[in-house]
């Protein structure tokens, strides 16, 4: 890898990025290798990005930016040979997580000569591209109003959260996998092709981001007096532990809520209004990311 692309977003994480080409250049230039920027604006990134791929192809390009700008980067990326690289610095930073990317900068960065590639599947739902989660239900609402908010942070999150679980009314949700029919009322339904949300809410424990399959995690209506102890399985890989908790295990599915003509969805920490019923598949190994190489057994 000699020629890297780097996709900035100005805004993600209230990170002050702006000594961050310099930083990058300047440890690029040691270890031999070209480091080129791109600037997202919010607008037509995806359209812009393709067009610089596809006049000046890097040999892997690399996200710095939080979850949005990395499945920006992944979709453009989707399909190809290119593989991405995460310089985490969002809020969440949910699939660097995942993927056990440094969460600090300088150790990120030796991803750029020392690294292996991991196969990953990516998911379509609605037509739409996720590299990440997806969710309908109470998390889609959250994150919805929070889209709407000017406040960013963890803070803003869980005082919006808090604020709606109190009226929060779960949907019926008619769901029809390539195995299997699941009907009934949920608080969430989570769509995953990987393990654990930026908040560190483990949703679906030992999935394979590479097995050709995805979860739908589904969180069925609870108690408030259930609410801490379901909370603290989310926290700590237990998700299969509750009474409230179901997964479906798939490569396909039609998600339909009855009466709906249209569906609130959050698709990799963004809110999208989507067609009902909603459609989801899964692309096996159709992305190939950059991690940290394996550790040798000594
Ligand atoms: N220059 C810009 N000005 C305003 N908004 C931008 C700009 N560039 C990108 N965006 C917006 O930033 C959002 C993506 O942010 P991203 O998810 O990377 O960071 P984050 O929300 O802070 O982190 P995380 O998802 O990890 O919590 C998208 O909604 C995108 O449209």
């Amino acid at each position: 890898m000699q020629h890297l692309l780097f996709v900035l977003n100005p805004i993600s994480g209230d990170i002050d990025k702006a000594p961050l080409p310099d930083t990058i250049r300047a440890y690029c230039t040691q270890r031999g290798r070209t480091a080129e920027f791109f600037q997202t604006t919010g607008e037509d990134d995806l359209l812009r990005l393709r067009g610089w791929l596809a006049t000046t192809p890097p040999d892997a390009v690399f996200a710095a930016g939080g979850d949005g700008t990395v499945s920006l980067v992944a979709e453009a990326l989707s399909g190809t040979a290119v593989p991405l690289g995460i310089l985490p610095l969002g809020s969440g930073n949910g699939l660097a997580k995942d993927l056990g990317i440094p969460l600090v900068l300088d150790l990120a960065l030796a991803l750029i000569w020392d690294y292996q590639i991991r196969p990953l599947d990516t998911l379509r739902v609605g037509g739409r591209f996720v590299v990440h989660l997806a969710d309908l239900g109470f998390n889609a609402c959250i994150v919805d109003r929070f889209d709407q908010g000017d406040v960013r942070g963890p803070a803003a999150y869980v005082r919006i959260a808090t604020q709606e679980y109190a009226a929060y009314q779960p949907a019926t949700y008619h769901i029809e996998t390539n195995q299997e029919i699941w009907a009934g009322e949920a608080f969430m339904v989570t769509l995953a092709n990987a393990n654990t949300f930026g908040s560190n809410v483990v949703i679906n424990p030992d999935s394979k981001p590479d097995d050709g399959q995805f979860e739908i995690c589904l969180i069925k209506p609870f108690p408030n007096a259930a609410a801490p102890a379901l909370l603290y399985r989310l926290y700590t890989s237990g998700f299969d532990d509750s009474d409230y908790t179901h997964r479906l295990r798939c490569q396909q599915a039609l998600i339909q809520v009855p009466g709906a003509d249209i569906v609130l969805v959050q698709l990799d920490g963004e809110p999208h209004y989507l067609p009902n019923p909603v459609t989801v598949e899964i692309l096996p190994q159709s992305l190939r990311v950059l991690v940290p190489p394996a550790k040798s057994a000594e």
